[in-house]
């Protein structure tokens, strides 16, 4: 609130008392001292008027400072809020990634990148129960590098690591999008085929072992690899234990049979 302002009539009847109080000719005019009271009183009056406006106008400004003060107080509380709001957020992001990673780390081999024994034997549980569901078979083959300690022997176990890598890579690379393979123990692979019926599994694997005998290069090292396969079609109402017990029978008779080669049981 601004201070009270005298407006032109009241400046001009104090200025004409004031006059008047002030002429020496009017020193004896009998409301010479109640006028000068007067004029005291309202000059009093006025200053206190001020004074109270001042009073008023500190605590409109008081107010509204604490006003604001609140209001930026939310504001810091919200935004404080929405930091801790998508801090957890990226936590949980994290922790969600965190658990996948592991997951996928737990799930894969390290060394080829393929899927594990424990990837494997979850695909043949699915499968087996997709079977039973749908009544379609799959097969399975496993896999064995012939003569690989001598690998290991002639060039190092370094070497031998990147030969197991590259003869991933043809395996993966021989099979459908929708077929499983991962490295079912040391140099021995396993191969899951869905809905696919054990002739049919006997040419893509057999693709897969000209691959690998294809193989002459590993990191600048001249190699000649083979690999001996054993393949076996689920049976209704078979168990996956009792299918892949099968499909390794098959590889020992590949074996047997002189390697480089697929049997199937
Ligand atoms: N470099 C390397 N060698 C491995 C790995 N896992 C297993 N091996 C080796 O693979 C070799 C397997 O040897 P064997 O079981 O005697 O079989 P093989 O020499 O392949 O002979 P056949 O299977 O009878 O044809 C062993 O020397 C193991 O040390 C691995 O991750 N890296």
């Amino acid at each position: 609130m601004a201070a009270p302002k005298l407006h032109g009539d009241d400046l001009e009847l104090v200025a004409r008392v004031e006059a008047l109080l002030a002429d020496p000719a009017q020193q004896h005019n009998p409301l010479h001292e109640p006028l000068a009271a007067l004029l005291g009183h309202f000059r009093g009056q006025r200053e206190r008027l001020e004074r109270l406006v001042r009073i008023s106008d500190g605590y409109h400004h008081v107010a509204r400072e604490q006003r604001l003060t609140l209001v930026e107080q939310y504001d810091k509380q919200v935004r404080r809020l929405e930091k801790l709001v998508r801090i957890s957020d990226r936590y949980q992001n994290s922790l969600r990634d965190l658990s996948l990673a592991l997951r996928d780390a737990a799930m894969r081999d390290p060394l080829t990148g393929l899927g594990n024994r424990r990837f494997l034997m979850e695909r043949l549980r699915e499968e087996s129960e997709r079977t039973q569901r749908l009544g379609r078979g799959f097969a399975v083959a496993i896999m064995d590098v012939d003569h690989f300690k001598a690998v290991n022997d002639a060039y190092g176990h370094e070497t031998g690591d990147q030969v197991l890598l590259a003869i991933a890579q043809a395996v993966e690379f021989g099979l459908r999008k929708y077929d499983h393979c991962g490295r079912w123990g040391g140099e021995e692979f396993l191969m899951l085929l869905p809905e696919t019926p054990v002739e049919h599994a006997y040419t893509i694997v057999e693709r897969i072992r000209l691959a690998i005998a294809e193989i002459a290069d590993v990191g600048g090292v001249r190699v000649s690899l083979t690999a001996s396969f054993g393949l076996a079609g689920h049976r209704e109402g078979e168990g996956f234990s009792a299918t892949v017990s099968r499909a390794d029978q098959a590889l020992y008779a590949a074996k047997a049979a002189g390697r480089n080669r697929v049997e199937s049981a």
